[in-house]
């Protein structure tokens, strides 16, 4: 179901100690009991050792969940320093983010593996938060939509109705990552509303209309209101503001 969703990527970030204090600040600044009152969403996504810790430390039955940054794609076995998404699942995480550029890029992560990744999340009820964006270089060449045509088709769009339901789609140019180069709101309208077009003619339109989709790439306390605002911008995947109490707040805010 379509919904307003800011998710933190704390990628390899915070000591426990850290993410706990974190987390606290967090939930006391965002008076968490009113997080919900416009329907939003609110997933923190911790590196594996901390799921469990930050999952218990979140407030308990409201809009925060937890999810993971990545998952194997088999269920269980000798994969030494692996984690499978039933794993996951049974520390408590609700969503996993799957096809991040850095783990494309890093990892060799390809949309063949992240098939069967997304497969494997599905599986053990997880809710993939599957990433998709061009980098600088295909921008300029102007190939953008085809670059992300071609993630949608041989990512994802291999899935059922049903499964593709529990997908959440991420949006991220490689160029704004980090870089404090945010997409403009047009640039990120305009990308986002050609994924719900691809989505409906691989679906249809109601699956379209259905799909939440976010933004990510520099966003912060500064431009997220302006980027929540795009008709086609149902929130945002958020790294470095995420990692700061007072910018995620602000940023959870801004809808
Ligand atoms: O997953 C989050 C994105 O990579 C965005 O990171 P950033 O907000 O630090 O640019």
């Amino acid at each position: 179901m379509r919904q307003n969703l800011v998710a933190g990527n704390w990628k390899m970030n915070l000591t426990y100690p850290e993410a706990l204090a974190l987390v606290e600040e967090i939930a006391r600044l965002a008076g968490y009991g009113s997080v919900g009152a416009n329907g939003l969403q609110v997933v923190v996504c911790p590196p594996f050792p901390l799921l469990h810790g930050v999952g218990q430390a979140l407030p308990q039955g409201g809009n925060f969940h937890l999810g993971a940054q990545n998952c194997h794609q088999k269920e269980s076995g000798a994969f030494t320093g692996e984690v499978s998404a039933k794993l996951l699942a049974s520390v408590g995480c609700e969503y996993v983010i799957l096809g991040h550029s850095e783990r494309r890029q890093y990892f060799g992560e390809t949309d063949e593996l992240l098939s069967q990744k997304l497969k494997a999340a599905l599986a053990a009820g997880l809710k993939p938060i599957f990433c998709v964006g061009e980098s600088l270089d295909t921008r300029e060449a102007d190939e953008t939509f085809d670059f992300i045509g071609k993630q949608l088709t041989d990512g994802l769009f291999h899935l059922s109705n049903e499964e593709f339901a529990q997908v959440t789609i991420a949006y991220e140019p490689i160029w704004a990552i980090g870089t404090g180069r945010t997409a403009t709101s047009a640039q990120a309208q305009e990308v986002h509303a050609f994924i719900r077009e691809r989505i409906a003619r691989a679906y249809d339109a109601q699956a379209a209309l259905d799909t939440t989709i976010l933004y990510g790439g520099s966003a912060n306390a500064q431009n997220a209101r302006e980027l929540f605002a795009q008709p086609d911008v149902d929130g945002g995947l958020i790294g470095g503001a995420s990692l700061k109490a007072a910018d995620f707040t602000a940023i959870i805010q801004s809808f």
